[in-house]
């Protein structure tokens, strides 16, 4: 496994809001977390990313314990998050938001390069303002960010949100296009349909807890713990 969660009780004051979670994900997987707003998905991944210290539990990254690591150590162990609401410098230009993400792991132009010719719309628009970019080009840049660490985890929590049709399926291509790579993925998605078409297994989180995990590829037949943990009346596509 190239990450493994293991058994995480996490608080915010004295509200418990993660469960004995427990997760696991291979290398080259795409791992989608579905569940109700507050099941604790964004916490998952911030845990993760040493953001929130579980109480017990732990994170390993193959065999090393990531808990006790201070949180700017984890992403240069070679894990990107793209946070919810992309977190872009706004004033900064494309380019600057880049070098960012580059200097986050001391990587240089071959990785920016690289990049670029993954999302060949931020390469016109170098010197432009990331706050002037549309949604869809933030999260192509926010991904880019991310992407500029060359990890081998990648955590995105609501990529789509937001998001037109066209720009969705462009974000989804890129989870392909890593995992064909071996990138590890986490992604936490409201839409079920995006989910299902990039996901190898579903973990369904409820109150904090892993309630169920399924491969992907069954949920098509059987939707009952989509409709259990995620309810009807979210978007379908
Ligand atoms: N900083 C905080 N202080 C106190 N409680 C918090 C804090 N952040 C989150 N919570 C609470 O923890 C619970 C889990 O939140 P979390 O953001 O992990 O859920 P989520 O599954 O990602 O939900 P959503 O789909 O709405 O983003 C929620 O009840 C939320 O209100």
């Amino acid at each position: 496994m190239i990450l493994t969660l293991d058994r995480l009780n996490c608080f915010y004051g004295r509200v418990q809001v993660l469960r004995d979670l427990s997760l696991t994900l291979a290398p080259g997987e795409v791992l989608c977390l579905l569940g109700r707003n507050g099941a604790g998905k964004t916490t998952t991944l911030k845990t993760v990313m040493g953001l929130i210290r579980p109480r017990s539990g732990r994170v390993l990254l193959g065999d090393e314990d990531l808990s006790r690591l201070p949180a700017h150590e984890i992403p240069r162990r070679g894990i990107a998050y793209v946070p919810q609401g992309r977190r872009l410098f706004a004033e900064l230009t494309v380019e600057e938001n880049l070098t960012i993400g580059l200097m986050a792991r001391h990587r240089g132009e071959a990785a920016r390069e690289r990049v670029l010719t993954l999302f060949p719309v931020l390469k016109q628009r170098l010197h432009q303002p990331a706050g002037t970019l549309s949604g869809g080009e933030q999260e192509m840049l926010a991904v880019a960010r991310a992407l500029c660490l060359e990890p081998r985890v990648l955590l995105l929590d609501e990529p789509t949100e937001g998001l037109m049709p066209s720009m969705i399926a462009a974000i989804l291509e890129t989870v392909r296009l890593l995992k064909r790579e071996g990138v590890a993925t986490i992604l936490v998605e409201q839409r079920v349909g995006a989910a299902l078409s990039v996901a190898d297994r579903v973990a369904f989180i409820e109150n904090g807890t892993v309630m169920q995990i399924a491969a992907a590829a069954s949920l098509h037949a059987d939707r009952a713990p989509i409709e259990r943990y995620v309810g009807v009346g979210l978007s379908p596509a």
